[in-house]
């Protein structure tokens, strides 16, 4: 088997493969020298209907008798750079971080769409490097939004150490090359529990969430008060907002042609965004982009703290990084309270997220840094996030597909009552 073979082999078995469904179609667009004697592989798929370019960092092992093999042959084997501790605390030091206390580092596990790398000092874990696996021309969100907040000295989110760029051939563009960023470091918090499990345990004891619901409130309140002073901000033009518009009719039409569901409501729908078109539009700004419960982590007494600003994965990057409206973080939340009430599986799981969405609304009104609550965009914003999530469980977790429709429909009839 040919190296680019075994590459595509491996690839797909990574969590953070993006092309599930397809066969891959790879081509390697550039190798350069990484820490350690590695490589990093930019890889291209032109498989899907969009190319992605993925960070591929490798290193060659003197022998094949080794974990986390990609093509191996000869008594000599390729294997994942990012698992290798040289490798690991060299990318460190190429972030700007000082690595002579670093004592140890491990990948974490689980659902994760990048790669992130844990480093102890003195035996204590205090950094998480987070490696991106899919790379963009233009610097990736989360680095500039966590920068600029962790330097505005916000509590809500882990302090940032540092990040990387990389630029790689690309003949599109007319400078002949893109940059991007590599990954980024920032202070690991120890003990920490996401907002999904937390939410989800309480949901099935149908345990009282609505004390969290409300400092989770005041926490994204905070955020985008920072942001909304230390990031650019644009005015909602009419191209602006005739821009947005289109994104979320662009998002329908994708929905309704893979979820015959969402066909059946796609009048419905539009007649929403249609009156949150018409109404005046507050200041845009940058936002977190795909707030859920999966990217809040509480500190043992500390409080909650936002992670992965990166956007909805499935937004083309460009858009990702434009000011946007607040309320769609708020959109995201009051979502993610129907899905741990759905899927908690306790006695009355909608009543649970009632409560939750309701003190968060409440809590997000008046707290600092908050912006305006228009009920009208609000319920467009819901209803555009319902059907992106009716796409993203239609093509990864079909079993789930049923919570965001009712969340579709629970919107429309709470329209048509008002
Ligand atoms: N600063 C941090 N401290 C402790 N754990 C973290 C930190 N940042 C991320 N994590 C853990 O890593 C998980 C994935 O992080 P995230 O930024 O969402 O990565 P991805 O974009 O790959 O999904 C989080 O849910 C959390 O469990
Ligand atoms: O991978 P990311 O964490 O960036 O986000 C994607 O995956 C999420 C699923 O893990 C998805 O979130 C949806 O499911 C959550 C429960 O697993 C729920 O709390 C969210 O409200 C719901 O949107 C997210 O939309 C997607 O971008």
């Amino acid at each position: 088997m040919d190296f680019i073979d075994a590459l595509a082999g491996w690839m797909t078995t990574q969590r953070w493969y993006a092309g599930k469904g397809h066969q891959p179609r790879l081509r390697i667009l550039d190798a350069q020298p990484g820490p350690a004697d590695s490589m990093r592989y930019l890889v291209m798929d032109d498989a899907g209907t969009l190319p992605t370019l993925y960070h591929v960092p490798l290193v060659l092992a003197g022998s094949d008798d080794v974990a986390d093999v990609v093509d191996s042959g000869e008594g000599r084997a390729y294997v994942d750079a990012a698992r290798q501790h040289d490798f690991a605390v060299g990318s460190l030091a190429e972030m700007g971080v000082d690595v002579h206390r670093v004592t140890g580092s491990r990948v974490l596990t689980g659902e994760q769409s990048n790669t992130s790398i844990v480093f102890e000092e003195r035996g204590e874990p205090t950094i998480i490097l987070k490696l991106f696996r899919t790379l963009h021309h233009g610097e990736n969100p989360d680095v500039t939004v966590q920068r600029a907040l962790s330097a505005a000295g916000s509590p809500y989110i882990p302090r940032f150490f540092g990040s990387q760029d990389a630029s790689w051939p690309d003949v599109g563009r007319e400078s002949g090359s893109a940059q991007g960023t590599l990954g980024f470091v920032q202070e690991f918090l120890p003990g920490v529990r996401d907002g999904w499990d937390i939410a989800l345990e309480a949901a099935r004891d149908g345990r009282d969430f609505t004390e969290s619901a409300r400092d989770l409130a005041i926490a994204v309140a905070g955020v985008h008060g920072a942001l909304s002073v230390t990031l650019d901000t644009t005015h909602a033009d009419p191209e602006v907002v005739a821009a947005i518009g289109s994104a979320w009719r662009r998002r329908l039409r994708i929905a309704a042609s893979e979820v015959p569901a969402v066909a059946d409501r796609v009048e419905a729908i539009d007649a929403v965004y249609r009156a949150a078109l018409d109404d005046p539009w507050p200041q845009l700004q940058r936002i977190h982009g795909d707030l859920h419960l999966g990217q809040v982590l509480a500190v043992p007494g500390r409080g909650w703290r936002l992670v992965d600003f990166e956007g909805e994965p499935l937004r083309p990057m460009a858009e990702r990084a434009l000011p946007d409206l607040p309320l769609r973080d708020v959109a995201g939340m009051l979502r993610s309270f129907d899905y741990a009430g759905a899927v908690g599986g306790g006695a009355d799981g909608a009543a649970w997220a009632a409560a939750c969405q309701e003190t968060f609304i409440d809590a997000y009104a008046t707290a600092a840094g908050s912006a305006d609550l228009d009920g009208t965009l609000l319920r467009a914003l819901v209803l555009d996030k319902a059907v992106y999530e009716s796409i993203y469980e239609a093509r990864n977790r079909p079993d789930w597909l049923a919570v965001p429709l009712a969340g579709i429909d629970t919107a429309l009839t709470f329209r048509n009552a008002s």
